[in-house]
């Protein structure tokens, strides 16, 4: 059976830039448009020349896509003119793209009150700046703003708007959700309409938003009814709370048989296992951290907890996910957590290349120490180093490198050399190596930063293998065990070699824990280093300073 064409028209550089908190540079569009061409989309909406300094600079030199249509965006010529005496859309004209998608009202309130034009007046704006952009040689498409609340209001008039932009000439008449309030059975039953109203639905796209979190089922509602271009955004960006996300809808168009069997879109299989890079690309543009939760390309979309998924996943992974994590580039992850079963342990200990007996008791044991640290307020879950320190201990792998005789933390509020008044912490830590007694002292901003400096100052043998250690980050979190308030504290560790880490400690005191993570993240460096055991019990014997 051949399949149907489905259009994808990302609007990430337009409609995406209105998002609050995102502001895009010249360069970032560069990127990001480099990154939609690969993936394959077929249309890249890049903005509004002439409506900022940022478009008009990105418009001015043509991105180099290798096949995606270029695409800007503006409004149509304003009533009471002609199209060729609009500054705006001149603008829009001159710029050296592919095709241009112009926004025309299609709801007759919105053209009393927000245009303050006659109905008439405003199809006039729509015929004659879809033949202006005809004119220039490049592809028209208008975006119906507000189509459904515009249909359900007065359905000739919108219905008119469609028929006068395709009379005109225009490729596409794109539906839009524009307030993002229509739900799925709506949208799927007035597109129905529209179709069976006599406008072809390969002519016919749909816009929608994300105010009823539907943009993603509301842009599948339209596509079954028979629209055949799809307009999004990477990661769901937008206006408000956003459109709909083609990070989600391009697997579910390629993997999922209702639509895989019926359309094609230009995105292949192979580019498909791009979709985390690109999804992760963006956030990283954006100085964001990813959404663990993002369907497909989130940390969290293969990532299994419970003892009993992971049981069956492990006979075969197709028992709890719906797609292979592979064929969006994503992976698979198996959680240790008090929530797990011997399953979960085999497969964390797989992961960290430790080979076990399924049937050696310890398996179990390792099992019950991990639920009863979790009771106490440890999470294995995203600390995977000190799960593996927890699983060789017990094994007997992990050489005691040192041992902490003491610490003692200050913190101190005084005026510095240039008569600032500042916070300043001192750490002093007493640590055993190799039956050497080593005290150093650190400085830092603040008492975990002081301890770690002092630990790392002196460790003897094993300074060299620290040198490239850094911490990345540090996260606390106060949990209440009883009547008490314990803290948890995650430390992220990286190294030279680009290495990267998580550690975990617990205690009802913020320091204390912060140290249990910081020992972790150093003994984890020594051990994964190959760092020697040392030769010597640890006992105090001479004092170096
Ligand atoms: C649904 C959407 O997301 S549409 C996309 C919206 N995107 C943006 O607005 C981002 C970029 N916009 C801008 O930089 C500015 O709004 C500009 C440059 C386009 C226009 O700026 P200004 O000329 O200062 O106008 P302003 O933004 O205050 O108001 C918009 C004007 O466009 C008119 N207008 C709005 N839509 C249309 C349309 N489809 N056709 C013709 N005129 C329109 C409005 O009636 C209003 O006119 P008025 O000033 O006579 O009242
Ligand atoms: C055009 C557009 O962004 C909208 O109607 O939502």
């Amino acid at each position: 059976m051949s399949r149907e064409r489905l259009y994808l028209f990302d609007t990430t550089l337009r409609d995406g830039a209105q998002t609050q908190g995102v502001d895009f540079s010249v360069e970032d569009k560069r990127l990001i448009a480099g990154l939609l061409d690969e993936l394959g989309v077929d249309y890249i909406e890049g903005g509004y020349p002439g409506a900022n300094p940022t478009d008009t600079s990105f418009f001015g030199e043509r991105p180099a896509l290798k096949r995606a249509k270029f695409t800007a965006f503006g409004m149509t010529k304003r009533a009471g003119r002609s199209a060729s005496n609009d500054p705006g859309l001149a603008a829009i004209l001159d710029a050296d793209t592919d095709a241009v998608c112009l926004v025309a009202k299609s709801w007759d309130f919105h053209v009393r009150v927000a245009l303050g034009v006659t109905n008439e007046e405003n199809l006039e704006s729509i015929e004659d700046s879809v033949k202006a952009v005809a004119a220039k040689g490049r592809e028209p498409m208008i975006d119906c703003e507000h189509f459904f609340d515009g249909y359900k209001a007065n359905r000739a008039y919108a219905l008119s708007c469609i028929r006068t932009a395709l009379d005109a000439g225009a490729r596409w008449a794109v539906l839009c959700d524009t307030n993002g309030g229509t739900l799925p059975d709506e949208v799927e039953r007035i597109v129905g309409e529209v179709i069976a109203s006599g406008v072809p639905g390969d002519r016919l796209g749909i816009h929608a938003h994300n105010d009823t979190e539907n943009a993603v089922a509301n842009s599948l509602a339209a596509i079954r009814a028979g629209v055949r271009q799809v307009q999004g955004t990477l990661n769901g960006l937008g206006e408000r709370c956003g459109n709909a996300n083609i990070v989600s809808l391009i697997p579910t168009l390629l993997l999922k048989k209702e639509y895989a069997d019926r359309f094609e879109i230009a995105v292949s299989l192979e580019r498909l296992k791009t979709l985390t890079h690109v999804s992760r690309t963006l956030d990283e543009i954006l100085n964001r951290a990813p959404n663990r939760y993002a369907p497909y390309v989130g940390e969290n979309a293969f990532a299994s907890k419970a003892g009993i998924h992971v049981s069956a996943i492990l006979k075969d992974p197709a028992t709890y996910e719906h797609v292979p994590p592979e064929c969006v580039g994503n992976q698979r992850k198996i959680a240790v957590s008090d929530q797990a079963g011997r399953s979960n342990i085999l497969a964390a200990l797989e992961e960290a290349g430790i080979k076990i007996d399924p049937k050696d008791s310890r398996v179990q044991r390792l099992l019950d120490e991990v639920k009863e640290r979790e009771f106490l307020g440890y999470s294995y879950d995203g600390a995977g180093a000190s799960f593996e320190l927890l699983a060789r201990r017990l094994l007997g792998e992990v050489p005691e490198y040192f041992v902490i005789e003491s610490f003692r933390v200050l913190v101190e509020r005084r005026y510095n050399a240039a008569g600032e008044f500042v916070t300043v912490s001192e750490a002093t830590v007493k640590v055993n190596v190799d039956a050497d007694l080593l005290i150093s002292v650190g400085e830092g901003n603040g008492p975990v930063n002081a301890l770690d400096q002092a630990l790392r100052k002196d460790l003897g043998k094993y300074s060299p293998y620290i040198e490239d250690l850094r911490l990345a980050d540090f996260k606390v979190r106060i949990l209440t065990s009883g009547t008490e308030a314990i803290t948890r504290v995650m430390i992220e560790s990286a190294d030279g070699k680009g290495n990267r880490w998580f550690t975990v400690g617990v205690s009802p005191n913020i320091v204390d824990a912060s140290f249990q993570a910081l020992v972790d993240s150093i003994t984890y460096k020594l051990l994964r280093d190959g760092a020697p055991a040392p030769v010597k019990p640890a006992k105090k014997m001479e004092v170096r300073v």
